[in-house]
């Protein structure tokens, strides 16, 4: 099966699950950034009626979303949310993620805290022993990408610029290149305390809580 297809095979899946027939009720869902994603939302349509409104984390999601005739909510008018659903660019045995590769980390980082269940759609390319192999973004404020950067490298990891990409926050990107992650824990919250990072990719602190692989869940 191509990469498209098992992607768009676990984005039906979980709306199959976790929507059609699942626990979520006409609440306000949490939903992410991606090509994933995308495929999620628009197999979210025939389902809109049971979807009271929804919480996006790009700009991309709302205008897909809002085309398709669902509410898009600022997070600080809906509160808490019963799901989140997201792509993500690694994937160890734990559910630890990286993200960030489309750059909407801090806004997937927001609602993932926001929300009692994160349910993350793959391919299985996306399938790791261990995270790294996929450079790990990290947010920075611009004027701090030089101060960030070296930080970094005496981290041991090889931070480049994403020159040109611009977040929905108005910051910029860092991809950390050759770094194997055998603590991501302990990682995240070692880069959480440098100043003038924004967001850090790994979701280890907060995994996600289901894995949908295909049509698998893990
Ligand atoms: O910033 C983007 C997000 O973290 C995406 O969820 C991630 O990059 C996966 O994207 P895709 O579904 O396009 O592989």
């Amino acid at each position: 099966m191509s990469q498209d297809n098992e992607k768009r095979l676990a984005a039906e899946t979980a709306v199959h699950r976790y929507v059609e027939n699942g626990t979520f009720k006409g609440g306000i869902i949490g939903v992410g950034t991606g090509s994933t994603v995308n495929f999620f939302i628009d197999a979210l349509a025939p389902f809109r009626d049971k979807i009271k409104a929804a919480v996006s984390s790009s700009e991309a999601s709302s205008d897909r979303l809002r085309k398709l005739g669902i509410d898009v909510l600022d997070l600080n008018a809906a509160g808490r949310l019963d799901l989140y659903v997201d792509g993500a660019d690694e994937c160890d045995a734990q559910k630890r993620l990286i993200k960030g590769g489309g750059a909407a980390l801090t806004r997937e980082k927001i609602v993932a805290a926001a929300s009692d269940k994160f349910v993350c759609i793959i391919d299985a390319s996306k399938q790791v022993d261990v995270l790294g192999t996929f450079p790990l973004p990290i947010e920075v404020i611009p004027m701090a990408r030089s101060l960030v950067a070296r930080e970094i490298v005496a981290l041991g990891g090889q931070p480049v610029w994403r020159d040109g990409v611009v977040t929905d926050n108005g910051n910029w990107i860092l991809d950390v290149h050759n770094w194997r992650i055998t603590q991501p824990v302990e990682l995240e919250a070692t880069l959480n305390q440098i100043v003038g990072i924004v967001t850090v990719g790994l979701f280890a602190k907060r995994p996600a809580d289901v894995v949908i692989v295909g049509n698998r869940e893990i």
